[in-house]
């Protein structure tokens, strides 16, 4: 159980730098950042200026820190999903999002080993239709899905983890204007179900686009020489 007012994740003192070609460039520099339930966090920077990096530590894709990572109680890694750019990269291009997907909820502990195929089959066009699209696109691979299409299909992967914290790395750069305006309605509207379910999940979205994080976002803050600072 997360309390209200306490961190679901918190990072303290982060450094992190990339070592290449014989040099050492320091990315992430003594920062602290508290994520709290069920809220929007924008973060902005320009290019290089480590918003991925970020995001890869925030998620615990990224272990190459030194500074201190807390998730809140006993939640396990999976509680902190990220969403990338590049939603082609992110699915295996030869499996079907039926198997993509069914991975994921596998993984989550939602389906007993013993559950039955109808059950899995009942529970992958719920998650695929929270994202608003059609159930019948889970027989397709990603190559064969629209951009749009495939970002969503990221969302529900990601959803089916049952997370605490979403962190979504440039959701919307890759997509024309209709469709980022339709993911980020449905950011907005799955982040307002969840709060009445009384299960709330915090998204931190990573754009360089400030209008996006506008419309999302209750607290916006800029990385910049390694730090947060809070936008006003
Ligand atoms: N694996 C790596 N090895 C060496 N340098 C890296 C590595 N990954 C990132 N960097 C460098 O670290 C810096 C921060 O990269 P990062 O991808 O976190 O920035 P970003 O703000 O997300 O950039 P963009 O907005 O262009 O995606 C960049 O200068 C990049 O070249």
């Amino acid at each position: 159980m997360i309390s209200q007012g306490s961190p679901v994740v918190e990072l303290r003192g982060i450094s992190r730098s990339y070592r290449w070609r014989g040099t050492v460039r320091s990315v992430l520099n003594d920062l602290d950042c508290t994520i709290l339930p069920g809220t929007v966090t924008g973060i902005q920077g320009t290019s290089g200026t480590g918003k991925t990096t970020l995001a890869r530590v925030l998620a615990g894709l990224d272990r190459s820190f030194s500074g201190a990572r807390w998730l809140a109680g006993d939640l396990p890694d999976a509680a902190v999903q990220m969403v990338f750019q590049d939603s082609l990269q992110a699915f295996n291009p030869r499996l079907s999002l039926e198997i993509s997907l069914g991975e994921a909820l596998a993984a989550s502990g939602q389906l007993s080993w013993l559950g039955s195929r109808r059950e899995r089959k009942v529970l992958l066009s719920r998650a695929i239709a929270q994202v608003g699209l059609e159930p019948s696109l889970l027989q397709r691979t990603p190559g064969r899905l629209s951009g749009g299409q495939r970002q969503r299909a990221a969302i529900a992967r990601a959803l089916l983890m049952n997370p605490a914290v979403l962190v979504l790395d440039e959701p919307v750069a890759a997509l024309d204007l209709s469709i980022q305006a339709r993911i980020l309605n449905l950011l907005q509207r799955l982040r307002e179900e969840r709060l009445q379910e009384a299960r709330p999940i915090a998204l931190v979205v990573i754009s360089h686009d400030p209008a996006v994080l506008r419309h999302l976002c209750g607290e916006i803050y800029s990385l910049q020489e390694g730090k947060l600072w809070r936008e006003e």
